[in-house]
């Protein structure tokens, strides 16, 4: 048999790919897996801020077209990236084991944590949600917007004078760049976006053959983790012009999920936790989001 798996071009998305293959190859010896990479709106338009371009699934709608042309047959993405809705005709494969969920700082030399930044030192994101949980721990600093691929960023705190830059620990440490991290920002200080860490392998939804095949790598805490988190995405209505936050935690039959959503300009910024049961994370995501929205539009400041 002959697989052929989709992906993005940058050095992460191959990284990734290959890690998914490499696995596969381990319980499925003689499969063929061949690696074909496509450019995404996404891919073509990084000079650009993510808010200001950024419809949903910007990095995954032509892979996903090339999936239901049976160009290829198994798309890998980071599970993130991902919208809500994927296209009829397309579903999630088992979800394998997350890497580590928490965001990162990357800092200038002698730099250790958030705490011991000077006054007003400058941190790149372009995130909304890092942007406002930095400033909500440390109201003086000055956040750059910032864009492009792993390397890059890392790079513009030489290039662009930045004292440090946010990032997915997940990504740095699939990329084997695990010396730049300086400081692994705890979850209760910077809620993770939805399914951080977690990758997405996406294939045609009646190829049973190709499912059975993933199988093998499906991690069923990671599925209640990104099940819950991705429900209160959902719930939300969430996009990356937000502030908007998802981690989820299991204990036994006990989940606890956390949520953060805002306004755009950071005025807003709630955060919420509630407890449900492992059977339905997605539920407890729900539940969390109507509680979140119903505390947004009574909120005071
Ligand atoms: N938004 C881009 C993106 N998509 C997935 C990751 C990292 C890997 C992951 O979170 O699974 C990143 C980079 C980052 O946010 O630092």
């Amino acid at each position: 048999m002959k697989v052929v798996v989709g992906t993005r071009g940058s050095k992460l998305a191959l990284t990734q790919t290959n890690w998914v293959i490499d696995e596969l190859k381990k319980h499925n010896p003689d499969v063929d897996f061949e690696v074909k990479i496509i450019k995404t709106k996404g891919d073509l338009v990084q000079h650009l801020s993510l808010d200001k371009i950024g419809d949903k699934g910007l990095f995954v709608k032509e892979i996903e077209q090339q999936l239901l042309d049976k160009e290829i047959d198994i798309a890998v993405h980071s599970m993130k990236d991902m919208p809500s809705c994927l296209p009829a005709g397309l579903k999630f494969a088992g979800i394998p084991k997350r890497e580590d969920p928490r965001d990162v700082l990357i800092l200038k030399e002698g730099y250790t944590s958030i705490d011991d930044l000077p006054q007003g030192a400058k941190i790149g994101t372009g995130s909304k949600r890092r942007k406002y949980q930095l400033l909500k721990a440390r109201p003086d600093l000055e956040i750059v917007p910032i864009r492009g691929n792993i390397d890059t960023r890392v790079r513009k705190i030489e290039d662009e004078n930045l004292d440090g830059v946010v990032l997915a620990a997940a990504g740095i440490l699939r990329a084997g760049m695990s010396k730049h991290i300086s400081y692994y920002i705890p979850t209760d200080v910077m809620v993770p976006a939805p399914a951080q860490g977690a990758l997405a392998i996406e294939i045609r939804d009646n190829d049973l053959e190709i499912e059975n095949l993933i199988n093998c790598l499906k991690d069923e805490e990671t599925e209640i983790q990104v099940a819950a988190e991705r429900g209160f995405l959902d719930g939300v209505n969430g996009s990356c012009h937000i502030p908007m936050g998802a981690y989820c935690t299991i204990e036994g039959d006990n989940i606890k999920l956390t949520g953060l959503f805002g306004d755009e300009d950071g005025k807003k910024l709630i955060i919420k936790s509630i407890e449900g049961n492992s059977k339905s994370p997605r539920e407890s995501g729900i539940e969390l989001a109507k509680l979140v929205l119903k505390e947004y539009e009574s909120y005071e400041g």
